[in-house]
């Protein structure tokens, strides 16, 4: 249930887009600070982007980051991406609130968004900079055709390290978890495989359909997903994939997001879910991922055990915000 805008609130948010009073919560809002923003979105995952370049914290909190995201509410989107300062040889650092607030280590479709919002900022050419995240240094690369391609660096395969209680049944604890057996509570049971993009992903694949012919999504994410995402095998809880595969060079999948549920896409899960068919030997390690919201293609390189993404990172429109 989206946060109540209580009306008593001394602060409320008031969101108008830029040279308009439309979209006023209310007359009286009491704003004390406008902030600029863009609204950007990766194969339909939006986003809500914040240049935060001057100061060393967020300046929206958790709580207000979720205000902003309801989409009746605020402004909508699947979270708040800030860029904030460099950390050691970076450009910038980016930091994201999930749509409930809480602080997720990565995001793959929001750190496309935010290069290219970064480099439009600075009326950068097209190329690559290094970007400090909670998961480590990311390295996005804005490229000619407007497509931005990410070294998302390497998987984390070690359980404890996704973190999950679930392990292979080799009896090795440093072994990936692959197809482990997950019962749900209401009696479901799936072969999951666990991998951490910096974030926790349990990637399950399916023999049915995960979508409909029209497109629209068939596997049951708001029943099923939330007794993955919150199950007591993931300690961080977990972002929740479901795939079908198509072929060893393309996956169909569903994601319902930690701390968003169920997304258009999900660039980390798209990484995660191509890491978990080659240890199932289900596909090869180049191989596109069709989302809801678009398809993005990945790379697990061989030679240097690291994971590219490329797929789209486009504006929507601008705004203020009057915190
Ligand atoms: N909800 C995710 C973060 C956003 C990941 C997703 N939007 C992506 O594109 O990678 C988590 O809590 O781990």
């Amino acid at each position: 249930m989206p946060p109540a805008l209580r009306l008593t609130q001394p602060k409320r948010l008031a969101v108008a887009s830029a040279g308009s009073k439309r979209g006023m919560v209310r007359a009286t809002a009491t704003a004390t600070s406008k902030v600029p923003f863009s609204k950007f979105q990766g194969c339909g995952n939006d986003f809500i982007l914040i240049d935060n370049r001057t100061t060393e914290e967020p300046c929206v909190s958790p709580k207000q980051a979720a205000k902003l995201c309801d989409r009746n509410f605020g402004v909508g989107g699947d979270g708040v991406i800030f860029a904030l300062p460099p950390v050691g040889d970076t450009e910038y650092t980016m930091r994201i609130y999930n749509s409930d607030g809480s602080e997720p280590e990565m995001c793959g479709n929001g750190i496309r968004c935010l290069a290219k919002f970064v480099s439009e900022i600075d009326n950068a050419p097209p190329g690559k900079c290094r970007v400090h995240t909670l998961a480590g240094v990311m390295v996005p690369e804005v490229r000619d055709d407007g497509l931005v391609t990410v070294d998302m660096g390497e998987p984390i395969l070690v359980p404890a390290d996704v973190p999950t209680t679930l392990r292979s049944d080799n009896g090795d604890d440093s072994a990936p978890a692959v197809r482990a057996p997950l019962t749900l509570p209401d009696g479901q049971t799936f072969a999951v495989t666990c991998v951490s993009m910096g974030n926790p992903h349990c990637i399950a694949f399916v023999d049915d359909e995960v979508y409909n012919k029209d497109g629209s999504v068939c596997f049951d994410l708001a029943g099923t997903g939330p007794q993955v995402e919150g199950n007591a095998a993931f300690p961080a809880r977990t972002n929740a994939e479901f795939a079908k595969v198509r072929n060893r060079a393309l996956i169909d999948m569903v994601v319902y997001e930690r701390g968003a549920g169920p997304t258009l896409a999900c660039g980390t899960g798209a990484c995660a879910t191509v890491v978990a068919g080659v240890l199932e030997g289900v596909c090869d390690r180049v191989c596109d991922v069709r989302l809801p919201g678009g398809t993005l293609s990945i790379e697990w390189r061989e030679s240097d055990n690291r994971i590219y993404m490329t797929g789209p990172g486009d504006r929507v429109f601008g705004g203020e915000l009057a915190l």
